[in-house]
């Protein structure tokens, strides 16, 4: 089971972008990119309300919520794959797992709309036999809940099932569902240094992944 935004695609440059267009919008002033890249991963709901917490108190934000959930989305799936770029070794880490027969789902807080159109202009959709977005069911990681699905779709335990994820999200979701979890140290951690983050291992790419996988 396999992230998205952070482990296959660097989409930090669409975040940055469309969420810029959102704040020009509502007549706020554009945030660097680091800024909100650092709120990226629980979903667009928490990445707007955080980008909105910037300059309103939480009660405020509310009340600017939809409306600028509304223009985000609008702004986002125009801009959606055109400034992302794939990571490098991921092409590779791919097909080397499809080589060695094994079955790929992605699961991502993206709602999956998004999920599947970035996916499908990457050149990416046809290694993956299942995607779920972050509206997919009721829950989203760091809930096992979407990880749980894909053991169920492919009839296998947890424990058989590895998932790969930039952030701590991915990791606990995978800890809470009893699969391991490895990350790669390149994407958004919320911030946070993902040496401190309690998964199985760091590998540098899903290339270095595809050569650690033992079964
Ligand atoms: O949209 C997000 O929050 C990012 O999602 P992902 O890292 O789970 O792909
Ligand atoms: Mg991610």
């Amino acid at each position: 089971i396999i992230d998205l935004d952070g482990t296959m695609l660097d989409t930090a440059p669409d975040f940055h972008a469309a969420v810029n267009r959102m704040r020009a919008e509502l007549d706020l002033a554009p945030l660097p990119q680091q800024t909100i890249v650092d709120f990226v991963g629980k979903g667009s709901e928490n990445l707007i309300r955080r980008v909105l917490g910037v300059d309103y108190p939480a009660a405020e934000v509310e009340q600017h919520f939809e409306a600028a959930l509304d223009s985000y989305q609008r702004h986002y799936a125009v801009v959606n794959g055109s400034l992302a770029t794939v990571y490098p070794g991921v092409v590779e880490g791919l097909q080397a797992m499809r080589k060695q027969g094994l079955r790929l789902a992605c699961v991502t807080n993206k709602p999956l709309e998004f999920a599947v159109a970035l996916l499908e202009k990457a050149g990416l959709r046809d290694y993956f036999e299942v995607v779920y977005g972050g509206d997919s069911f009721p829950k989203k990681k760091p809930d096992p809940m979407p990880l749980l699905a894909v053991c169920a779709d492919f009839q296998l335990q947890p424990a058989q099932v590895l998932t790969i994820g930039d952030s701590s999200n991915d990791a606990q979701a995978a800890r809470a569902a009893g699969c391991p979890v490895f990350n790669v140290p390149y994407g958004y951690n919320h911030g946070e240094s993902i040496q401190n983050v309690d998964s199985d291992g760091i590998v540098t790419s899903l290339l270095v992944a595809a050569q650690n996988i033992s079964y």
